[in-house]
């Protein structure tokens, strides 16, 4: 069974859900926070005895920390709260949590304290939730440096403190957790840019809040539950011309390997045919290692294509610029990678064309390329990386994946994903060029676009995690390695839809 895509939802989403629960409601939020967060802590200190240190901080994140303390103490554990802000400051919720922990007979201490002898069982960080607000300095920075490098399980509540929740941005320094409890629903900031680096093993507690029942979810975290119905087995009595024709344009001189990395994962993710147009005039006539692949010039492409991708060694010639723009002015679904991207970013001739095509368009950028398509820099991009995608996806009249730790898919109807599979071993030369022969295998397969590029974007991720749990990669793992094992994860996933009723 699949399981459903979790709801992801910015700040002001988590404050208004909060909004319409909050009055009155029995046990409080952060009675329950404290208590699941307890939970989730219980199993990570199985076999660790010892103190457990919790850091809280100024506002309602370090309330919780004071529910998880009192929990502790009336099961009989050791705990240590350490609290430095002003008492008198604290919001009403917090004041009353850390009441009720002196009354359950604990103190708080307003410096660190040392390791005990044997370290502490569990360190807690809630110094600051999903209010942080500027970057930490002074003593919340220098006591979450400390925290971070205590050799314990570190858990997170609700974020990683000095993580921004809807960005996945260090604000000045971040506690590096071990795991987060995170509540009510997932924040983009746990899952994208820093945020995987900080957060840890995440779990979701959602204190009996039906957040999507409250306010209706745009972002969602990928599941193969968002396209399992796609997952259908084939029919016996068909063709190949049934599972469409695939196009891939790009190979310039010195660049073939990329349009052929790209068509090959077209060819094995079970596009019917396979045509790589390459502009090299030097290109070989046939890739004697896939000779299935229909190998031609870059102008000698089919007329009828089921799919088309454009990018994968382009170069930014003016033969090149030329080719895009009549692959634009095609009525089919089209994928822009790599020069493409480029090229359209300089020439805003191209940009209307693309915004006036019918057919789905469906770009790939990394940091650099989306900066380029909304004239910023990478580092504004990488800012707010949601919504940059979400800009791109307006602005080109495109679903757009921003590509990066934590990838992003925008769609043109605002919604928006966060990809948590893949590695660091994916940034290495042809990962691009593989998953967009991916999409446009399922492009050319008649998937809807936006589910195309979803699964795309998970299953590239997945077949690195699955060739990294059999020691290949992530050091080391090659473009190359990935085709082969995105055909096995992806007819596992048509599998175990089809066992679980999943499937169309
Ligand atoms: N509002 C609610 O009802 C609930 C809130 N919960 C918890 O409350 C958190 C949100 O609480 P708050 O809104 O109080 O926010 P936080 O507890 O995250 O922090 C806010 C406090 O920190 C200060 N601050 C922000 N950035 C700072 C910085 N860089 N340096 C120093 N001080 C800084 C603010 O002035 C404010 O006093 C959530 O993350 C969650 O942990 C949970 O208990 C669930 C219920
Ligand atoms: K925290």
């Amino acid at each position: 069974m699949f399981l459903p895509a979790p709801p992801i939802y910015p700040v002001a989403g988590i404050r208004e859900i909060e909004a319409r629960v909050m009055p009155g409601a029995k046990p409080s939020l952060m009675e329950r926070a404290g208590r699941a967060a307890a939970e989730d802590a219980v199993r990570l200190i199985i076999d660790r005895p010892g103190p457990i240190l919790v850091a809280c901080g100024p506002g309602n994140n370090g309330g919780d920390g004071f529910v998880l303390a009192r929990h502790f103490r009336q099961a009989g554990r050791e705990v240590l709260a350490a609290f430095a802000d002003d008492p008198a400051r604290l919001p009403p919720d917090a004041a009353k949590a850390l009441a009720d922990f002196r009354a359950s007979g604990g103190e708080p201490v307003s410096s660190l304290p040392s390791a005990p002898a044997d370290g502490w069982a569990l360190v807690v960080d809630a110094l600051f939730g999903i209010g942080l607000g500027r970057p930490l300095t002074g003593r919340h920075a220098e006591w979450i440096a400390a925290l971070s490098h205590l050799p314990a399980p570190r858990l997170a509540l609700d974020m990683p403190s000095g993580l921004d929740a809807d960005t996945g941005r260090v604000l000045g320094t971040a506690f590096r957790a071990t795991n987060t409890t995170t509540f009510i629903a997932l924040k983009p900031g746990l899952l994208t840019l820093d945020g995987p680096d900080h957060a840890g093993d995440v779990s979701v507690q959602r204190l009996d809040v039906d957040a999507a029942g409250w306010l209706e979810p745009l972002g969602h975290a990928v599941r193969p539950s968002l396209f399992s119905t796609l997952l259908a087995p084939r029919l016996r009595n068909t063709h190949k011309g049934d599972y469409g024709d695939a196009g891939i344009l790009g190979g310039d001189a010195g660049m073939c390997g990329a349009a052929l990395l790209a068509a090959r994962a077209a060819l094995w993710l079970g596009a019917g045919r396979v045509y790589a147009g390459l502009l090299d005039p030097h290109a070989p006539p046939v890739d004697v290692a896939r000779p299935e692949l229909m190998l031609r010039p870059a102008a000698a492409l089919p007329g009828h294509l089921s799919a088309l991708a454009v990018g994968p060694g382009l170069g930014q010639s003016g033969a090149a610029a030329a080719l895009l723009r009549e692959a634009i002015a095609r009525d089919v679904p089209l994928v822009l990678d790599a020069d493409a991207l480029n090229l359209l970013a300089a020439d805003p001739a191209l940009q209307r064309a693309l915004a006036g095509r019918a057919a789905p368009t469906l770009i790939t950028p990394h940091p650099a390329e989306a900066g380029r398509l909304l004239g910023r820099d990478t580092a504004a991009v990488q800012a707010d990386r949601v919504a940059a995608a979400l800009e791109l996806a307006a602005r080109y009249r495109a679903h757009a994946v921003l590509k990066g730790c934590g990838s992003i898919v925008a769609c043109t109807d605002g919604h928006w994903y966060i990809n948590g599979s893949g590695h660091p071993g994916m940034a290495s030369a042809g990962m691009g060029d593989v998953l967009t022969g991916l999409i446009t295998a399922l492009l050319a397969q008649g998937w809807p676009a936006d589910r195309a590029l979803i699964a795309a974007v998970h299953l590239h991720g997945a077949a690195g995690d699955r060739l990294a749990r059999e020691g290949i990669g992530p050091v080391g793992l090659s473009a190359s390695e990935l085709v082969d094992t995105a055909r096995g994860v992806f007819n596992g996933w048509m599998v175990e839809a089809n066992r679980s009723g999943n499937g169309g």
